[in-house]
């Protein structure tokens, strides 16, 4: 019998039944995002249009928002969605992609966060910029460690009422009051361009199979992003080999094989 509060027993939820999982990410991420869901089990829709993203987020299981790639129209669509979650009680996920960078970003995610995210997950220069603070992010890329960043995601839980997951060598996943750290992964994830985000978009995927829990929904889909990026980067030769085999790992997890990977410590 898996522990209660084991991943594993998430993964093989979800193999068994497969969330619909609405997804508003950039254009850099679609395609990567759209294939990690379907390797983890779990149904994908790319659906960003003011028109119709409010009435799609009410049928899916959990939402996801990154602005990674804005438009004004972009905007409007992602409020709908995030206020139809809200109003139809399914979790979301908030990506603030190098939200430091512009004032349009900082806007953007001012007013996102203002519709109550249940989950935050950035690397470790957006978080520290969501505390406040002066980050060295360099356009979406991070240039702060998880660690500089654990107190702000403490800090930002808290202010927020969310899960926030800061993500980078050793990722840090916490409510403000119980905090984990999550090992595994390799240094090729960061070089293939929007892991992150279709991690974001995994985290959704967990959070439509355990809406109640944000917590152990957030980190299962980061220990399974650890586990088979380990597995991924033991054969891969660079980024290009790395990124097949990093959706075929995914695709190949099982929730056994993830309770007896994962390094999840509580800190
Ligand atoms: N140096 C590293 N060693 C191990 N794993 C890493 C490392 N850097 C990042 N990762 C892993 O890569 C995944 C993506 O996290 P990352 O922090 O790179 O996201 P991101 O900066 O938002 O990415 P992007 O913006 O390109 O989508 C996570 O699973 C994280 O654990
Ligand atoms: C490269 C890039 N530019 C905007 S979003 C994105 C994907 C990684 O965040
Ligand atoms: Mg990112």
């Amino acid at each position: 019998m898996p522990k209660q509060n084991s991943p594993g027993r998430l993964v093989t939820a979800m193999r068994a039944t497969p969330p619909l999982v609405h997804c508003i990410t950039n254009y850099v991420a679609m395609n990567i995002a759209a294939n990690v869901l379907l390797a983890a089990g779990a149904s994908p829709a790319m659906v960003h249009a003011e028109e119709e993203a409010g009435e799609f987020a009410a049928i899916a299981g959990a939402l996801t928002i990154n602005i990674g790639t804005l438009s004004a129209s972009w905007v409007k669509g992602m409020h709908n969605a995030a206020r139809s979650a809200a109003r139809n009680g399914k979790p979301w996920v908030l990506d603030p992609v190098a939200h430091y960078a512009s004032g349009f970003r900082r806007e953007t995610v001012a007013g996102l966060i203002d519709l109550n995210p249940t989950i935050i997950r950035g690397n470790a220069s957006e978080i520290i910029a969501l505390g406040g603070a002066e980050s060295r992010g360099q356009g979406v890329d991070s240039r702060d460690t998880v660690e500089q960043a654990e107190e702000t995601a403490r800090d930002v839980a808290i202010q927020y009422g969310a899960v926030v997951a800061v993500t980078g060598a050793v990722d840090f996943v916490t409510d403000g009051a119980n905090a984990v750290r999550i090992a595994g992964g390799s240094p090729l994830m960061p070089q293939v361009t929007a892991l992150g985000c279709a991690l974001t978009c995994l985290v959704g995927a967990f959070a439509a199979i355990a809406p109640e829990e944000p917590f152990d929904a957030t980190v299962a889909a980061l220990a399974s992003f650890a586990v088979a990026g380990e597995k991924a980067a033991a054969l891969a030769d660079g980024p290009g080999s790395f990124s097949w085999r990093f959706l075929d790992a995914l695709a190949g997890l099982d929730g056994t094989t993830l309770d007896a990977a994962a390094r999840v410590t509580p800190v």
